[in-house]
């Protein structure tokens, strides 16, 4: 590693920057390794271990002698760790969001946020766990009674993607722990040490041993820890976020032992502008839909509906702010829009861009890589349902423009998808906004909003989107168990 150049060489806390796997309170040095590379200049920032089957075995063997403690203390004591946890995640966020930034990419102020977004997520739940109500039932025999306990599900296992690398952990993680089960963390190969540092805070927190473990791995090996996980009788619960794919392999191999399933999973998002919108706001709405983490999110906007008669306004407003985007290392100053992950991230969308391109598509701005690892913002006009970029999730930073005529059109394309996680419109119609909100078969719609992320809200999708909701008072039920006890001979 060159430390000169690294841009965590010179973290306030060097402690953050941790390069071994959790397992039952223990740092893991590992026999193997892999590389963790900074995606803006391709330079290596670290390596960390690269584990397999018997080290997930021996993470859920920790976590699973670790329940009996955490599941007994109350809520009020879960929470105390938990706030402890989320107060050294805010006091730490220059240096989490340095790290994020090294290995993610995202420019530094949005890497803040994601540190401070994802610390919401224990917050909220931190204080869920003092709400897991159960229920009395009125008796229909005088002799019984009726109650209903909720308790944790049991060890729980979290795969996350890379790129919110500690939001994605904490909105699994914290739902669980609340709960009162430990969790084994599988993180994405690409992004690491967010999680590890996440790890190294929990420590610090007091978090008791083998309630939070993380396992690095990184290709076969990823498949080997994510078998294992799901293979086991112990853990009774997965949370995946990531593509629609791999949910339905991790889906299948999760059978045999009936687990509860979390799936977040691909979206193709709709955003559909009618003519009565505010068109600036439409229009900044798209920026922040769009753009966001170089376009590489699930809720992403991924297909742009405008009605015809704002159709060039849009696309002209759109371009000239597109135009603006200041694309390059996420360290830089003024830098809006940072590295896509890989060269495959790159690919993806120059594949999108020519098909759209040989059916008809028009480049307004943008529509080329500026190297392997950076990409212009595009927009595309004359864009028809036929296009790829219209059918698949682009995850990049595209904008593909297409005309429509009719409110009963829009709604039509937008729910021509097997995906159903988010969808956004912009019209200032009462009646239209109930219409279309309540026609659109997407777990999320922004209305006049291109934001719609936050802890207290359900987030999650239809079909093949997902199943189950994270964040909000509903993200804690995944992790418990509904309990009836039947009470009788109490006498009349
Ligand atoms: N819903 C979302 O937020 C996300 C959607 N995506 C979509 O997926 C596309 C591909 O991205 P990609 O990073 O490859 O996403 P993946 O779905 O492949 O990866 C997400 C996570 O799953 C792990 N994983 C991959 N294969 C397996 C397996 N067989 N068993 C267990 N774990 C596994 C990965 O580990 P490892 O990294 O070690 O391989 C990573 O931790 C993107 O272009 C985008 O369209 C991607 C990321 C997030
Ligand atoms: O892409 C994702 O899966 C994370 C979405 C980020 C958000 O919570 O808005």
């Amino acid at each position: 590693m060159d430390m000169k150049t690294s841009p965590i060489a010179t973290l306030n806390d060097a402690g953050l920057l941790k390069t071994q796997a959790l397992i039952g309170g223990e740092w893991i040095a590992g026999a193997a390794h892999f590389d963790v590379n900074d995606p803006a200049t391709g330079l290596k920032l670290a390596e960390v271990p690269n584990l397999g089957t018997p080290e997930t075995l021996d993470a859920i063997a920790a976590a699973d002698k670790a329940w009996p403690a955490w599941r007994a203390k109350t809520a009020k004591e879960r929470h105390a760790v938990m706030m402890k946890w989320f107060s050294l995640i805010v006091a730490n966020a220059d240096d989490l969001a340095r790290i994020l930034t090294a290995e993610q990419g995202k420019p530094l102020a949005e890497a803040r946020g994601e540190v401070v977004y994802g610390a919401s997520f224990i917050e909220w739940f931190a204080e869920e766990a003092k709400r897991v109500y159960g229920e009395t039932i009125p008796t229909t025999d005088n002799g019984k009674r009726y109650i209903i306990l909720k308790q944790p599900v049991g060890v729980c296992a979290a795969i996350t993607p890379w790129n919110f690398p500690i939001a994605m952990i904490t909105r699994k993680v914290a739902p669980a722990l609340a709960a009162g089960c430990p969790v084994v963390i599988k993180p994405a190969e690409q992004t690491p040490l967010s999680a590890l540092a996440l790890a190294e805070l929990a420590q610090r927190a007091g978090m008791p041993a083998g309630v939070l473990n993380v396992v690095t791995a990184d290709g076969a090996n990823s498949v080997l820890v994510g078998k294992a996980l799901c293979e086991s009788d112990a853990v009774r619960h997965l949370s995946f976020t990531g593509s629609t794919e791999v949910g339905r392999i991790l889906m299948r191999q999760c059978a045999p032992t009936i687990k509860k399933l979390s799936l977040e999973l691909g979206g193709n998002a709709p955003f559909i502008v009618f003519d009565d919108a505010d068109i600036d706001s439409a229009v900044e709405g798209a920026m922040i839909s769009k753009y966001r983490n170089a376009g590489q999110t699930c809720v992403c906007a991924n297909r742009f509906y405008v009605q015809e008669g704002v159709y060039e306004t849009f696309i002209a407003r759109l371009t000239e702010k597109a135009r603006g985007i200041k694309v390059g290392n996420g360290f830089e100053p003024g830098i809006n829009q940072g590295p896509m992950i890989d060269g495959n991230a790159v690919a993806k969308v120059e594949a999108h861009i020519s098909d759209a391109l040989a059916k008809g598509a028009r480049v307004v701005v943008g529509g080329a890589r500026i190297d392997d690892r950076f990409f212009t913002p595009t927009v595309l006009a004359d864009v028809s349902s036929e296009m790829l970029c219209t059918k698949e999730e682009t995850f990049g930073p595209l904008a593909p423009v297409m005309k429509f005529r009719t409110e009963a059109e829009a709604v039509a394309l937008a729910n021509a998808t097997e995906f159903g996680l988010a969808s956004y419109f912009y019209t200032r119609d009462v009646g239209r906004i109930f219409r279309v909100g309540e026609a659109l078969e997407y777990g999320m719609v922004g209305i006049n909003t291109g934001l719609i992320s936050t802890a207290e809200v359900p987030f999650g999708g239809f079909k093949q989107s997902g199943l189950g909701r994270e964040g909000s008072h509903q993200g804690i039920e995944d992790y418990l168990e509904v309990k009836y006890l039947c009470l009788g001979d109490i006498g009349k």
